[in-house]
């Protein structure tokens, strides 16, 4: 079997090379469905997941803007339409230096497992540009949010791709882009998601990935006959998932420790609470500030500079920052502290090495395309509530969101429950995802 998967990965590898984290993200993949497939007659033999590696389209240009001074901006432009077999691409836009191809190349490919565990008709996409809102001014993240409109209208559609908000991309990016598209369309349809409430939003779309996740998290601890109630949590990140992954961790009765960016952690002993999470929510939603400045209004919390929180001692770890910010060395300084349950709000933010440590510990571990589908099954929702013309209440979609996450729980023990009784929900999570795209693609044939 091993030579299987290490001559499927150099095939890959020969055709992108340079692309690490797609190579990451193809290789946790293989690893569980080659030997799934190689064990089921009607997946053997017919390349699907070679087919499924190589993007249905990549889309790159150029984006030019003005800035503040006068100046002309150019940028890099991307959309990533991965796989159509289960639905119209669907998956988040990405503003940030760090943007290249491979990076978007991972977040597509997992967006097409992700998307097909919701249950909900969704292919998979991905996009962004290497764009850096920080320091920008409102004029100038609206005139590049047009810009980049002006091309990606050509190839999306409410039918076709549906983008939303990642990194950098939030309810006021998608409000300027959805003018633009709305402008050069002539018309008001449901191509983007995360909108805002009053133009075809939905309610719980903010909230979803974050509050999907500790959802997600409390059915692994079932499985235990445990709850996050009084476990102390330490959360990465300081935006939208993170976030919200600390309002329902808080909802259901858990004390957060810490929350992060990408200049350092902070830690507060006492407890992020609600009063906290809101400065929180201000000062990076409306100021655009850093996490260091929390220590101004809270000095009895600490605040350390250029680290990552996982060293802080803890129950449960939620990741919900970045790719590949949790590596094997913290995963054992996380076991070593107790650390029994990790549900990634992010994408794919553990390393292989990360990953094996916590398998090997068989602690509760949930890979980002299980635990963070809460996002996109909001959106799906979305997608719904603007083909109806209608919006459902918040309790409406909040149960939905319960539903699908508990849903997405079944998938992942069905396919990765172990003999031992351990579940392995990167397995289960890949090889359910699998199933659906792969039917589908059996199904409309070699195209
Ligand atoms: N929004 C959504 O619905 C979904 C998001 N995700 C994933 O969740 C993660 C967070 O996304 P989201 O909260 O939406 O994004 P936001 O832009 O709202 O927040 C990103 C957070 O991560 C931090 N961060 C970004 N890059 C780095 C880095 N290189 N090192 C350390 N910290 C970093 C940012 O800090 P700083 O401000 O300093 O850059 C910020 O605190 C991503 O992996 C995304 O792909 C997954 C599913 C859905
Ligand atoms: O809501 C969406 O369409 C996409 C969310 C997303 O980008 C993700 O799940 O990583």
């Amino acid at each position: 079997m091993k030579n299987i998967i290490d001559g499927f990965l150099a095939l890959v590898k020969q055709r992108n090379d340079h692309e690490p984290e797609f190579m990451q993200a193809v290789e946790e993949l293989a690893e569980n469905v080659i030997p799934f497939i190689v064990e089921n007659e009607r997946y053997y033999g017919k390349n699907l997941l070679l087919r499924m590696v190589e993007p249905e389209r990549v889309l790159i240009f150029r984006i030019t803007w003005v800035d503040d001074n006068g100046e002309i901006q150019v940028n890099r432009g991307y959309r990533i339409q991965m796989n159509s077999a289960i639905g119209p691409y669907k998956g988040g836009l990405r503003f940030h230096p760090s943007v290249n191809l491979s990076i978007l190349k991972f977040l597509a490919f997992e967006q097409v497992f992700k998307n097909s565990l919701t249950s909900l008709p969704m292919g998979g996409g991905k996009g962004g540009s290497d764009f850096n809102p920080k320091g920008k001014s409102e004029g100038e993240i609206m005139r590049f949010c047009q810009a980049f409109m002006s091309e990606m209208y050509r190839h999306i559609g409410p039918s076709t791709d549906v983008p939303a908000g990642d990194i950098g991309v939030g309810a006021r990016e998608i409000g300027y882009m959805l003018g633009m598209y709305k402008k050069l369309k002539n018309e008001f349809t449901g191509v983007l998601t995360g909108k805002g409430l009053s133009y075809g939003g939905s309610l719980i779309r903010p909230e979803a990935t974050g509050y999907g996740a500790v959802y997600f998290a409390q059915k692994m601890l079932e499985t235990k006959k445990d709850t996050i109630f009084g476990k102390n949590v330490v959360i990465s990140g300081s935006g939208n998932v993170a976030q919200f992954a600390v309002e329902k961790a808080l909802h259901l009765g858990a004390k957060v420790l810490t929350l992060s960016d990408s200049s350092g952690y902070v830690y507060d002993a006492d407890g992020i609470d609600e009063e906290k999470l809101a400065f929180v929510m201000k000062l990076k939603n409306e100021k655009r500030g850093r996490i260091s400045e929390y220590i101004e209004t809270y000095p009895k919390a600490t605040f350390v500079k250029g680290k990552t929180p996982w060293g802080i001692k803890c129950d449960i770890a939620l990741p919900c920052a970045t790719q590949n910010e949790l590596n094997g060395d913290d995963a054992n300084i996380l076991l070593g502290n107790g650390c029994i349950c990790v549900a990634e709000g992010a994408n794919m933010p553990s390393t292989l090495k990360a990953v094996e440590a916590f398998q090997k510990a068989k602690i509760l571990y949930a890979p980002g395309k299980a635990s963070n589908a809460g996002g996109v099954a909001v959106s799906g929702l979305e997608m719904t509530q603007n083909s109806l013309r209608y919006q459902w209440t918040r309790e409406e979609v909040d149960n939905k969101l319960k539903n699908i996450m508990s849903d997405i729980h079944k998938s992942c023990l069905k396919y990765g429950t172990c003999d031992d009784g351990y579940v392995d929900y990167v397995k289960g999570a890949n090889i359910a995802g699998f199933v659906k795209v792969a039917d589908a693609m059996l199904a409309q044939g070699v195209v």
